[in-house]
């Protein structure tokens, strides 16, 4: 009886009134102190056992051992009863296991979602593309705000589905994995951060595509990647066409492996290839083989003809739509009339699936870990022991789907729905927590001014006052860059691709320095040039195309994401967020979430500062440019003038495309947001 009743008289938290206990809490104890009051009442609410859980320290661990100590406590003593007992509970408060909200602190919550269940074929995948750094997660977005960690928890829950189904699945990355936010920028070498926490996602295959041409812009971190990145796929990390000058060994190797071999767990024979669209804006320590000459080469023809294949899988930091595909396309169907061939591009930085015969597609996945694709193919299963002659002509049966990246979507697709627990794993936790701490470690929460309203990158026209471009050319330039010493005014052309991202309104931080002008592109200039030249640059640069090379490739040869984005093909029922509204070979069913589109508005590709009012032929100024295209700029000056031109940095104190910000923030934005 005495046992009884004090054993009731412990603290039990039998319901979950939010006045009876919040005094007893201490909410900088709380798991993340990342919880915002709001998430703890949303999550007494919503989840009342493991709340319960965290604030009595694991209860079921607990009651047990108190009920050990009640029932074989041999003195009956209530004294040690409740010594031990406290003990138990003491030791279960500190091995509970806290709730944690995964996704980064204080993003905003996604809303409700009305989601389809994917189609599993016999082999599936699923695709990242153009992360370019956002492992924390869109911070400020609700439909992609799921960060890396749970992107780590989300394929090892599908593994583990694909093992139910026994369906092989592939994971697939597609390149460019840093310029773009501030985790894989703001650190001393691009990635120092991020490329290591990517290699705890177990990719079957990633490319060097595009993930690569941004390592080429710049001849150290390709070393990097050849010496610590590649090494650590051991022989997945594709390079199938990009060389390195090896300087120890004194030659020309590819900067990974050339193709892979491998089989799935349930049998699928996978050849594997790695190839990046004929990009030369390349450093000079790199080669980059055009596709067409690559799969000339006698490794490919071999490769080709050596190995018994179920499925051959194209990775690549190129576009579907392009030539260089296309040449991979040709080159495999001359000697496999009918062997299944999976695609998986990128660079494009748009959401695509594309059809290449019967039995070949591929799948495009968007930008900035805004999208994880999905594909699914069926019908090689029961072919496997069919000679290829008899498969010709027997469509296979793709499906594809573009999930948007947050917590709702990854539970919704591993059935784990509003299961928390179920979804998480120790090691998604891990990543999750290490972002923080990284984002934490980099300071990239450092505001630097409030952000008076939104600015668009091409939601709007480049003249309008909600242009980011025009907001860029019109105050912060002038403000930031131009040097008042200076004896001549200035006239500063960017190239619009410089700039990566909307500025939203609100607190401006370190992290979205990286996240709208990412490169450390600096300003050169030469000077004193009579406005009858400089003012013919511009429309010269304009007229010469796209002076980044890579994109004049890409963007002539497919849709621009105008075409993707700009019109409205579902009629909408329910309120749905703005996003990703794809029309692929498919047709318009492939976003896993319907979204309402985002104008698309392209913009020059180059833009530039004003002149002064009436202006005259013979005024002379200081023609100011980016690095990253000194060279178009200086043969344009060497047309028009004859002479080939000096030329200098304009800034000694060391403000780039990306510093202006922080510079243009402290003078022109209010502190207080
Ligand atoms: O130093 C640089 C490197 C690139 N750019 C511009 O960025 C984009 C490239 O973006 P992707 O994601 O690789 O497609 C392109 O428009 C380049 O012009 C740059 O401005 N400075």
């Amino acid at each position: 009886m005495r046992r009884a009743s004090s054993f009731r008289n412990l603290p039990m938290f039998s319901h979950l009134d939010d006045t009876a206990y919040s005094p007893k809490l201490d909410y900088s104890a709380l798991p993340s102190a990342v919880l915002s009051r709001n998430e703890i009442r949303y999550y007494r609410l919503s989840h009342p056992i493991p709340y319960i859980t965290y604030i009595t320290g694991a209860p079921a661990k607990n009651l047990m051992s108190l009920s050990f100590v009640l029932l074989f406590n041999p003195s009956r003593d209530m004294k040690s009863i409740f010594l031990l007992g406290a003990v138990a509970v003491l030791a279960g408060l500190t091995v509970a296991h806290p709730i944690e909200k995964r996704e980064q602190p204080g993003v905003p919550k996604t809303p409700k979602l009305d989601l389809r269940p994917l189609h599993w074929g016999d082999v599936n995948f699923l695709h990242t593309t153009d992360t370019h750094g956002w492992l924390e997660g869109h911070i400020k977005e609700e439909n992609y705000n799921a960060d890396f960690g749970d992107f780590y928890s989300f394929v090892r829950q599908m593994r583990k589905e694909a093992h139910k189904r026994k369906k092989d699945l592939l994971v697939v990355d597609s390149g460019d994995t840093h310029d773009g936010n501030g985790l894989s920028d703001a650190t001393s070498i691009d990635g120092a951060v991020t490329q290591p926490v990517l290699t705890d996602i177990d990719y079957d295959v990633l490319c060097i595509g595009k993930f690569c041409n941004h390592e080429l812009y710049v001849n150290d971190v390709a070393q990097d990647v050849y010496k610590n990145f590649a090494p650590k796929w051991k022989g997945r990390y594709l390079t199938s066409n990009v060389f390195i000058k090896d300087v120890t060994a004194n030659k020309t190797v590819p900067i990974g492996s050339q193709y892979t071999y491998f089989k799935g767990k349930f049998g699928t024979k996978v050849l594997a290839f790695g190839f990046l669209f004929n990009f030369q804006g390349n450093g000079n320590a790199t080669i980059v083989q055009p596709v067409e000459v690559a799969v000339n080469q006698t490794w490919f023809q071999q490769a080709l003809t050596h190995y018994d294949v179920d499925i051959f899988v194209v990775a690549g930091h190129t576009p579907l739509r392009t030539q260089e595909f296309q040449t991979v396309f040709n080159a495999i169907r001359a000697l496999h009339p009918a062997k299944p061939i999976a695609f998986l591009g990128g660079h494009s930085h748009i959401r695509d699936f594309h059809i290449y015969d019967g039995r070949a597609a591929g799948l495009e996945s968007g930008r900035f870990m805004e999208t994880i694709g999905w594909l699914s193919v069926e019908g090689l299963r029961h072919e496997r022991h069919l000679p290829e002659s008899a498969t010709i002509g027997k469509n296979l049966t793709w499906t594809r789907r573009y999930l948007d990246t947050n917590r709702p979507t990854y539970e919704f697709h591993t059935k784990t729905r509003g299961n928390d627990r179920a979804f998480d794993t120790i090691k998604g936790k891990k990543i999750s927590k290490l972002i923080t701490s990284e984002r934490k470690a980099l300071n990239l929460s450092y505001v630097f001014g409030c952000v008076p309203h939104d600015y668009y990158l091409s939601r709007v026209a480049y003249n309008n006052e909600y242009s980011l471009l025009n907001l860029v050319v019109s105050e912060i330039i002038p403000k930031a860059v131009h040097d008042p010493a200076r004896p001549y005014p200035s006239h500063v052309i960017i190239n619009s691709g410089c700039q990566r991202f909307d500025l939203y309104k609100g607190a401006f931080t370190l992290d979205d320095t990286y996240i709208v002008s990412p490169f450390k592109d600096e300003f050169r200039f030469i000077s004193g040039l009579p406005y009858s030249v400089v003012s013919q640059i511009l429309s010269k640069l304009n007229a010469a195309g796209p002076g980044n090379k890579k994109r004049d490739v890409v963007e002539s040869a497919i849709p621009t994401q105008e075409y993707f984005r700009d019109l409205a093909y579902h009629n909408y029922t329910v309120p749905v967020v703005p996003g990703y509204v794809t029309k692929d070979d498919f047709g318009t069913d492939g976003d896993d979430t319907v979204h309402s589109p985002i104008p698309f508005v392209v913009a020059p590709t180059y833009i530039a500062t004003a002149f002064p009012p009436n202006p005259k032929a013979t005024d002379l100024y200081d023609l100011v440019y980016l690095d990253f295209f000194e060279g178009t700029v200086v043969n344009i000056v060497k047309d028009l003038t004859g002479v080939a031109p000096t030329t200098a940095f304009y800034r000694s104190d060391g403000v780039d495309i990306n510093k202006m910000y922080p510079v243009y923030a402290e003078k022109a934005w209010s502190k207080n947001c």
